[in-house]
């Protein structure tokens, strides 16, 4: 699997820092409310775990699984709901945990759907952020590293449903596109 990745692009230090700078914002961010935490599976499900161990206040998780995107690299545009929170997220503070942030496709859903439910308030935090490729007007407020248009894996991203056990991000060889 490690023989695959052609170069890291965040290493596990650096994937830990961005965990711990993101979770002391939070913490500070969340004083004195008790935030939902929503996971997007499955890519979100490391950075989540990883991330909410660093928030010192109290808070709940749930998830969620949109798919935009069928086993390739491209976005097909289109949303499907696979699962559905079990919490109700009316006038809740809700924190959306997600993996990478591209087209924003995906989220701008979520957002819809969760501001149609009467969330109170509903910020993302994104491990990755992919501007470049942004097709809808959405932006998170908690980053943990901006990054270039190059289609990465590891840390809960997949290639065809394998890599996401990479304890690091990473790019594929082109061979292994082939
Ligand atoms: O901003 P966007 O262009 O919408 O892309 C971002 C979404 O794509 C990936 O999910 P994917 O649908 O591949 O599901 P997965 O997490 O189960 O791999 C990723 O986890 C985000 O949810
Ligand atoms: N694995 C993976 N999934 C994505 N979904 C949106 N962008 C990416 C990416 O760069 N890698």
């Amino acid at each position: 699997m490690h023989n695959d990745i052609g170069s890291i692009v965040l290493t596990e230090e650096q994937i830990k820092a961005a965990c711990q700078r993101l979770g002391k914002q939070l913490t500070a961010d969340y004083q004195h409310t008790v935030p939902l935490c929503v996971g997007i599976l499955k890519g979100s499900v490391l950075f989540m775990t990883d991330l909410i161990k660093e928030i010192d206040t109290h808070v709940e998780m749930d998830f969620m699984d949109v798919s935009s995107y069928h086993g390739g690299m491209e976005s097909t545009g289109e949303v499907k709901i696979l699962k559905d929170l079990g919490t109700s997220v009316e006038g809740r503070d809700v924190i959306i945990i997600e993996d990478i942030l591209e087209t924003g496709t995906t989220l701008n859903s979520i957002i819809d759907l969760l501001s149609y439910r009467k969330a109170n308030s509903i910020e993302i935090v994104t491990l990755l952020d992919k501007p470049s490729k942004r097709k809808v007007d959405i932006q998170a407020k908690y980053v943990g590293e901006k990054i270039p248009d190059d289609f990465v894996v590891g840390y809960g991203l997949d290639y065809q449903e394998k890599y996401r056990n990479l304890p690091y991000i990473g790019l594929l060889k082109e061979e292994v596109y082939r």
